[in-house]
């Protein structure tokens, strides 16, 4: 299939050359082609230009794009969008004065996520979560990572990540699989984490290693869960399993996982909403990309990442959504993209590099997703018609979606 998209009124984050990460002052640059052209074959972006410089092309669909903005889908790097039912009951008790770590304590939280997961077939997990990936492909998501980390044993993480590896089959969205083999102690581990974090990197890691599914893994680097010396010893683990670091830290206290992540080439590192100068220095000439999780913040009503002062530093930023049934449970990325300029304080163009070409390069693929460059992948999102691209951050929570092309393919 061909498609070509003509009188686009801007056309963003376009890239002669493959640029797979942007940086500090360079992430207020967004490149824009007013008044544009686009073509694709099946999967991949073939040219693009002004319409003044177009000659026809003979495609087998005509998309008009007139008053309308195209850019490259959003690529969410953090999600746990795999789970079963939802948290209800616990979100009424934290509106009633109860915070995520009391709700925590008294046995919920994760472990209620946990317990359900347990409880529900693979079946009934997959139609769950394909439901919810079905629902942000059509809000613009066009790569998505999926963690593990309600199962707390051994085969419950492996049924989870059989649950990612059916959905990363089915659908047009690419999938980033993540193991995220310590999320939580469970209850009759409580006395015994050591016992845990023995099933963890003796059994866990080796056994999803040889699925073949994933190849990257978290560990939630909190007090209460897990702290730098599992984080430590997990990650070891995984190395040796030929996995590589995508972790949670900083979120309620700052352990020092940060500077643990960059000494194991960690992808990237999510959360950060507690931040330190010896932070900043130890992601300073790393690869790691810093993650901020604004929906998370929004909904728990914790500090958010200080993005400012990652960027201002030079460093890069993405933004995610951390979709979860417990402090995030929306992945709709318009929303994250309106947050990140409201409350993180970036500018329009700061927050769709962050959502585009820096969430990519934060799930590997950066070279192959989120730019408009030739060879890289036809994942589009086509607006409703607007003035400025500057209208998707600011008409925060509205959807500016008219059509996707996701994989090559029109969604209408
Ligand atoms: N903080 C750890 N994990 C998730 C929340 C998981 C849950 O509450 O179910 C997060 O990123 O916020
Ligand atoms: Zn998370």
């Amino acid at each position: 299939m061909s498609i070509l998209i003509t009188n686009i009124k801007q056309l963003l984050q376009v890239h002669d050359h493959n640029v797979t990460i942007v940086k500090g002052t360079d992430m207020k640059h967004l490149s824009v082609l007013e008044n544009a052209y686009l073509y694709i074959e099946h999967d991949t972006i073939i040219e693009y230009g002004k319409m003044e410089d177009y000659h026809p092309i003979d495609a087998e669909k005509t998309v008009d794009a007139t008053g309308k903005i195209v850019l490259p889908s959003w690529c969410d790097s953090h999600t746990h969008l795999v789970y079963a039912g939802d948290r209800t009951s616990e979100y009424v008790d934290r509106i009633n004065g109860l915070s995520y770590e009391e709700i925590a304590a008294r046995g919920g939280g994760i472990l209620n996520s946990a317990k359900e997961l347990q409880n529900t077939s693979e079946e009934d997990i997959y139609d769950q979560s394909i439901a919810r990936l079905d629902e942000i492909i059509r809000m613009g998501t066009g790569a998505v990572e999926i963690k593990t980390g309600y199962g707390l044993s051994v085969e419950a993480e492996l049924k989870m990540l059989k649950v990612i590896k059916r959905i990363k089959q089915d659908t047009l969205a690419y999938i980033t699989p993540t193991l995220l083999a310590a999320h939580a102690i469970p209850q009759k581990y409580r006395k015994n984490k050591e016992k845990y974090i023995e099933q963890i990197t003796q059994e866990l890691i080796p056994k999803a290693n040889a699925l073949n599914i994933s190849h990257f893994i978290d560990v939630f680097c909190e007090e209460g869960y897990f702290d730098i010396d599992d984080l430590e010893i997990i990650l070891k683990a995984g190395k040796a399993n030929n996995f590589r670091p995508k972790i949670h830290v900083n979120q309620f206290n700052n352990l020092g996982g940060v500077a643990i992540g960059v000494k194991h080439n960690a992808l990237s590192v999510d959360h950060l909403e507690l931040l330190s100068d010896k932070d900043i220095k130890a992601l300073k000439g790393s690869s790691t990309m810093p993650v901020a999780l604004p929906g998370c913040s929004f909904f728990l009503g914790i500090p958010y990442t200080p993005a400012r002062k990652l960027i201002d530093a030079g460093l890069p930023l993405a933004i995610a959504s951390d979709y979860n049934p417990g402090s995030a449970p929306s992945g709709n990325m318009n929303f994250i993209v309106g947050a990140a300029c409201a409350k993180l304080k970036l500018t329009p163009e700061e927050a769709i590099n962050a959502a585009t070409i820096n969430g990519a390069y934060a799930m590997g693929i950066s070279n192959m997703y989120g730019s408009v460059t030739r060879g890289k992948k036809a994942n589009f999102i086509i607006t409703k018609p607007m003035n400025h691209y500057r209208e998707i951050p600011y008409s925060f929570a509205h959807n500016p979606v008219e059509q996707i092309i996701i994989n090559g393919t029109l969604l209408e």
